[in-house]
């Protein structure tokens, strides 16, 4: 029994969640749906995260990086790749969805896959280098240069985008350009933590990378509504009742102990 009412302009797909058609403006009550978040609203929410509900990154992050490795593993089965050893590429960035790409890494590499991490622009706080010698004790290699776009089709199965989340802003800056120019060029899925990198947190980007699967982290970001992909799924499940009430986030249940939840 659902509360909504519209006109049409939803698209039901699973218990409680329904997508906006993006051919209207959905005239529904919107009681029921999830919230896409601007990139304000969700930077908001993670300063709250932080400062009243006293979390600490690490935690955040770990939870995080482990739903997008969950979600890569339903999508991409290990089994299931076409080349062995199963090799999975993590490109992270400079700030905190670079530090979930670190954590993403360590969870593939438990989980039987064989990742290879590119981090050219690391940060020196305490946490990063923290991730980084986790990755590094776990025979995870770190590569030295971004590998052209024949190179990746031939030798991996999959790349990990966590190069940019929702604080990116304005022109891509190198060494970025280049790596994002690599990424529209390659034909093995990419997976992209948060946002895809180089899109308008809100806008997307027509021309941009067009990734396979998109894991959003505590709700969609605007963006979100522009992702074409397979699979879409939702995960950081640590979100307090109270501050999803605060801010309508309409979040859905996850299934059992599930750490994502897949929104189509
Ligand atoms: N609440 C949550 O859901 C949590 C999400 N997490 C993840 O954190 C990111 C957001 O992390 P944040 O550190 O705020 O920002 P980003 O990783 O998106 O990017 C910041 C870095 O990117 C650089 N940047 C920004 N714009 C550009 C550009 N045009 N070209 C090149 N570089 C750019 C920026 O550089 P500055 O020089 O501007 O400082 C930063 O270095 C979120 O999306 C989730 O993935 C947390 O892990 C847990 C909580
Ligand atoms: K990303």
């Amino acid at each position: 029994g659902s509360v909504l009412t519209h006109t049409g302009a939803c698209t039901r797909i699973s218990n409680n969640i329904y997508r906006k058609d993006l051919t209207h403006r959905p005239a529904c009550t919107m009681a029921n749906t999830i919230k896409y978040l601007g990139q304000e609203e969700a930077q908001h929410i993670d300063e709250e995260l932080f400062n009243e509900y006293s979390f600490s990154v690490d935690q955040l992050m770990e939870l995080a990086g482990l739903s997008c490795a969950t979600a890569v593993s339903k999508g991409y089965p290990v089994q299931s790749l076409p080349k062995t050893p199963p090799r999975v590429l993590v490109i992270c960035g400079p700030g905190n969805n670079g530090g979930d790409g670190l954590v993403c890494a360590r969870h593939l590499k438990l989980f039987g896959y064989e990742p290879s991490v590119l981090y050219p622009k690391r940060s020196n706080k305490p946490l990063f280098q923290n991730l980084t010698t986790q990755c590094e004790k776990m025979d995870i290699s770190f590569l030295t240069e971004m590998p052209e776009a024949d190179v990746i089709d031939e030798a991996y199965n999959l790349v990990i985008d966590a190069i940019f989340g929702f604080s990116f802003k304005g022109a891509v800056r190198e060494p970025f350009g280049e790596i994002l120019s690599q990424l529209k060029k390659i034909t093995v899925p990419i997976a992209s933590v948060d946002i895809p990198s180089g899109w308008d947190v809100e806008n997307g980007s027509p021309h941009g990378i067009q990734p396979d699967m998109l894991i959003s982290l505590t709700a969609p970001k605007k963006a979100a509504h522009h992702f074409k992909g397979r699979y879409h799924f939702l995960g950081g499940r640590f979100v307090p009742p109270a501050l999803e009430k605060k801010y309508e986030l309409n979040l859905p249940q996850y299934p059992g102990t599930d750490c994502v939840h897949q929104l189509n």
